[in-house]
């Protein structure tokens, strides 16, 4: 069982702060997870923060809980990366800890720890589903470096996921400067790896081909990384050519902040419900 650290009454459900000693990771590891008030069983949404994020960031600030207390669905939000003082680092704060990539990095010095690909989509889902009253229907979300997250598990594992969705993603990190940098250094420098962990290429590819009726992607116009870093128009266009239905709502003046995301996060929240309890 994993540790309850702190639990908060919300919305008339239950939030729990949550620690365990993770065998995929080697580390501890820290989540939260919010329960509808009610005996269950409930779909999970799991939640895929961005670069610098916690556990807190989106438990703190995206206003989810309202819309998930409604539609009767757990929340999960992981940390984004193994940490500690024994867990490689870097001072930049697009690598290493609070940079996991949602990949399972090959190369030293993360290799022994950087493994939230695993985690994600083996531990993290064993350890909740174990303890809590879910149902085995399960969405994936996220924002930047976890919109990539939730794109790529959901492509890569559509057994295990029935909805997917994204806010200002990482649309192709094979092709952008946060995922130039964060492949080569938890991959190495082989191209034809990257492009196993890229969504935009994987949509291409035709992952998870008909498994998915639609993609909703919210993304801010006023999102100052938007040009040089997320690239929704490569979604877009991977979408086009392999056949892919995907709903990219650009939403003038918006950010990258989770302002932006709080302001949709209920229609993210209802088109995940709408399809793990269809
Ligand atoms: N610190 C970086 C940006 C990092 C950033 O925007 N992180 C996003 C995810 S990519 C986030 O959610 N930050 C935490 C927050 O807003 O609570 C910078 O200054 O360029």
């Amino acid at each position: 069982m994993m540790e309850v650290v702190k639990t908060h009454a919300v919305h008339g459900g239950t939030l729990r702060y949550l620690k365990h000693d993770s065998q995929t990771t080697g580390t501890p590891m820290t989540l939260s997870v919010f329960v509808p008030a009610g005996t269950g069983p409930f779909p999970v949404l799991y939640w895929l923060s961005g670069l610098t994020c916690t556990e807190d960031n989106f438990t703190t600030k995206a206003g989810a809980y309202q819309a998930a207390a409604a539609h009767g669905v757990i929340i999960v939000a992981p940390d984004t990366s193994p940490r500690g003082e024994g867990v490689a680092d870097d001072e930049a704060y697009d690598l290493g800890q609070g940079a996991g990539f949602y990949v399972d990095a090959t190369q030293s010095p993360w290799a022994p720890h950087f493994k939230m690909e695993s985690y994600v989509t083996g531990e993290l889902i064993e350890k909740v589903e174990a303890q809590f009253p879910a149902n085995g229907v399960r969405g994936v979300s996220g924002h930047s470096m976890g919109g990539h997250g939730a794109l790529t598990l959901a492509l890569k594992y559509p057994h295990l996921f029935t909805s997917v969705s994204a806010f200002a993603p990482i649309s192709s990190p094979t092709r952008c400067p946060w995922g130039e940098k964060a492949f080569t250094a938890y991959l190495g420098d082989d191209r034809a790896e990257w492009a196993r962990h890229d969504a935009a290429l994987l949509i291409e590819a035709g992952a998870a081909k008909g498994h998915y009726d639609d993609i909703l992607v919210d993304q801010g116009d006023a999102d100052s990384f938007l040009e040089n870093q997320l690239k929704p128009e490569l979604l877009l266009a991977a979408a086009d050519k392999a056949g892919q239905k995907i709903t990219v709502r650009m939403q003038p003046a918006y950010d990258h902040s989770y302002f932006f995301m709080a302001s949709f996060m209920a229609d993210h929240v209802a088109f995940h419900a709408a399809r793990l309890k269809a």
